[in-house]
């Protein structure tokens, strides 16, 4: 498994911890930045993540900002891209279950590490259940592509 992870200048303080997290569970971290806590702008980082999961450089992704919002908003404006910003464990795992993300986003103004390191246990061992949740993501891509008919 490997996970690419993003942040930005506030999401810095939180990454550190996440990615020691991530690699004593033997996951491969690529990290795409930001180099440190000056103020940088979060789309570059969601960009960054978006396109390693769609070249399959990475199976999945990881965003944090400083609520986990901006970052995630600028992440689900790429093509293929399911992002969930969340603050809750039961939010990360029904967002694979149900909406099967591909990236999870959490603000390090919001979260604390221990939280987020339950929320990332929650949405890492979640599996998507497809069947009727397939349908609505198809939906959802076909809006993506202006195709979509009620
Ligand atoms: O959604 C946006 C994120 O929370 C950013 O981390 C935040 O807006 C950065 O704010 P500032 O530039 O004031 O540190």
């Amino acid at each position: 498994m490997k996970i690419a992870i993003g942040y930005d200048h506030v999401g810095y303080i939180l990454k550190k911890d996440i990615i020691e997290y991530l690699e004593n569970k033997n996951i491969t971290v690529i990290d795409l930045g930001a180099p440190s806590t000056e103020r940088t702008d979060y789309p570059i980082y969601a960009n960054r993540v978006a396109k390693a999961i769609n070249s399959k450089e990475a199976d999945l992704g990881i965003l944090i900002c400083g609520t986990g919002i901006g970052i995630s908003i600028a992440a689900n404006k790429c093509q293929g891209i399911r992002a969930v910003v969340c603050s809750d464990p039961y939010s990360a795992k029904l967002s694979r279950e149900h909406n099967n993300t591909n990236i999870l986003a959490f603000g390090s103004r919001v979260v604390g590490s221990e939280l987020a390191k339950m929320i990332v246990d929650q949405w890492l061992m979640a599996k998507f259940e497809g069947g009727r949740h397939q349908t609505r993501i198809d939906q959802i891509d076909a809006i993506q592509k202006g195709e979509f008919h009620e």
